[in-house]
């Protein structure tokens, strides 16, 4: 379980991305992130790692404590598994190199310039095996299709053996078949794993019927939190109505958030 208690996040230049907002992400459970765009989702979504550092407020996990101690946050990382629109993977490596990247958080910088071990060998053709793609494993990534990229990008994240997925826009750049074949399998290993998955998302068709819980956010805050199933038109025109009245200048995107500077990270 992943607590957030009274997060903010206001970025430099004064915009307030995210206004003080308490949820809990619960084990076993996919959550969507809907909202209109500027809505704040990946503003959301990136402080449940502290890619995006909060203005204000904690992010708690459970077993481990908040994570503005350095070593939470580490070992946090370690475990989160991450899926971007854009796969984030390197073209002209094969399948199972990008998958052993997953692996790099497991040992120490020396260590990861040799081959990996044995069993991390094992456990990223294991990852590769459960997106269906073990007979691509030494195919270089540039060569295959975008959902097979995508699919690649979830296997690095199982290599990690994640206490938690968070997916951004996951399925922006894929055709709509593509794209209930990748949620389907990240709520698959969500729910077989007994992981939380949260998935920022643009089709409220596809929160539907892929999420167990859905997030609303308008003008970054929260307007809906509940079921799926119980997502009616009316809150889902309440999500986007409202995200467009209060909708904010859009910033420069070309600036940047930094990624948290660990060293700037409080000490216990
Ligand atoms: N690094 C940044 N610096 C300044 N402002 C930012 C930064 N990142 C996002 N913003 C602003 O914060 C607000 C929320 O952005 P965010 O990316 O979280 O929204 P979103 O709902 O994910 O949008 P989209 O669906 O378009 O990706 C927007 O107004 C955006 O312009």
């Amino acid at each position: 379980m992943i607590r957030l208690e009274n997060l903010s996040v206001t970025y430099p230049g004064g915009l307030t991305a995210l206004s003080p907002t308490s949820l809990e992400i619960r084990r076993g459970e996919t959550t969507v992130l809907l909202g209109a765009s500027g809505a704040g989702k990946s503003t959301l979504l990136r402080c449940l790692n502290h890619l995006n550092r909060p203005t204000s407020g904690s992010v708690r996990i459970d077993g481990l404590g908040p994570l503005s101690r350095r070593e939470n946050l580490l070992a946090h990382r370690r475990r989160t598994g991450m899926i971007f629109q854009q796969h984030q993977l390197i073209g002209r490596l094969t399948a199972l190199r990008n998958v052993l990247t997953g692996r790099l958080g497991f040992h120490s910088t020396w260590r990861s310039l040799f081959p990996l071990p044995h069993e991390d060998q094992c456990v990223a053709l294991e990852a590769l095996e459960r997106v269906g793609l073990l007979d691509k494993a030494l195919e270089r990534v540039g060569n295959l299709s975008g959902g097979q990229q995508q699919r690649v990008g979830i296997a690095r994240a199982i290599a990690q053996r994640p206490a938690i997925i968070l997916a951004d826009e996951p399925v922006a750049s894929l055709d709509p078949h593509t794209a209930s074949r990748v949620l389907d399998l990240i709520r698959r290993i969500c729910t077989e794993d007994g992981i939380p998955a949260v998935v920022s998302l643009h089709q409220v068709d596809l929160a539907r019927r892929f999420a167990d819980r859905v997030i609303g956010l308008a003008a970054g805050r929260v307007v809906y939190d509940g079921a799926a199933e119980e997502l009616a038109d009316i809150d889902v025109q309440r999500i986007y109505r409202q995200g467009q009245a209060e909708s904010r200048p859009s910033t420069d995107r070309a600036y940047t958030a930094r990624p948290l500077d660990l060293a700037t990270e409080e000490s216990p």
